[in-house]
């Protein structure tokens, strides 16, 4: 069995894949290294024989977390790393090892699922946007605040936006001007995300008409997918990407 883990900046996702098949076994987000142990060490039957990684995190971070999982499972873990091009994609950074994991397995997945133009778009802690051109130059990209970051800048620089996590839950059915705090401020956040898509879609459209593909994916993409119905929402985006990236042989 294989072993995959997405760690971003406030969840790790993992998934164990059979490894003959790739049919997914079992799968999971866990917000620590230990937990990730915790839920791994829970699954019946689990043998892993390898893992692959890709981290948006600092390198101790990430160190401590191969060593972790060295030593529970005694697996070899292979970790992502920058490339200035992989599988016809062309990494569009000045310095290309600056430019974030994440995206670039998104962006290596996106073009394999749909060779041609794509616009990726992930929303995690932070919301990004690439643009792949169809001959899979790496046009370069847009980094801003997620839905996590937003609410928890207006939490922590006000004195008054105080709610909890059921309103703020509830008070995302509707999408109307607020009437309490946790309304005005959750569906100001979500429009602020929409209206970050939808610049993006301009920008794709003025690039290439209407013959490009857009993959949403990360924790919130479902949050804007109504937005833009003829995308992609493609949850394991990143690691289709990883999957390229670090080939198990
Ligand atoms: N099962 C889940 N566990 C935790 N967060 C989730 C889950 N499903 C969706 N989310 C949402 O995903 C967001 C985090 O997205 P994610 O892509 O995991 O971020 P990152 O890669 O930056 O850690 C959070 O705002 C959270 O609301
Ligand atoms: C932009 C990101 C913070 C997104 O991380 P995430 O929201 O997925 O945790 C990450 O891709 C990153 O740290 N990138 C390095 C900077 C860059 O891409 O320019
Ligand atoms: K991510």
């Amino acid at each position: 069995m294989i072993l995959e883990l997405d760690c971003g900046n406030s969840f790790i996702k993992w998934r164990v894949l059979e490894s003959q098949c790739s049919t997914i076994r079992a799968e999971g987000v866990v917000g620590s290294d230990i937990a990730l142990i915790d839920s791994l060490i829970a699954l019946p039957g689990l043998l892993l024989t390898r893992c692959r990684l890709v981290s948006v995190r600092a390198l101790e971070e990430t160190d401590k977390l191969v060593d972790a999982l060295v030593a529970a499972f005694g697996v070899v873990v292979s970790c992502a790393v920058s490339a200035r091009e992989v599988a016809g994609v062309r990494n569009g950074y000045e310095d290309f090892e600056r430019l974030g994991l994440d995206r670039w397995l998104a962006m290596l997945g996106g073009y394999k699922l749909a060779p041609g133009a794509c616009l990726v778009l992930d929303f995690g802690t932070a919301a990004t946007a690439d643009f792949v051109a169809a001959d899979g130059e790496h046009l370069g990209g847009f980094i801003c605040p997620g839905m996590p970051l937003m609410r928890n800048q207006l939490r922590t620089h006000t004195r008054k936006i105080r709610y909890d996590d059921v309103a703020a839950e509830r008070a995302l059915e509707r999408l109307s001007p607020g009437h309490t705090t946790a309304e005005a401020v959750e569906r100001g956040c979500m429009l602020m995300l929409r209206g970050f898509v939808l610049t993006q879609l301009e920008l794709a459209r003025s690039y290439w008409g209407d013959d490009f593909t857009i993959f949403l994916t990360g924790g919130d993409a479902e949050l804007v997918a109504d937005a833009v119905p003829h995308a992609r929402l493609v949850p394991d985006l990143v690691f289709v990407g990883l999957a390229m990236a670090c080939p198990l042989s």
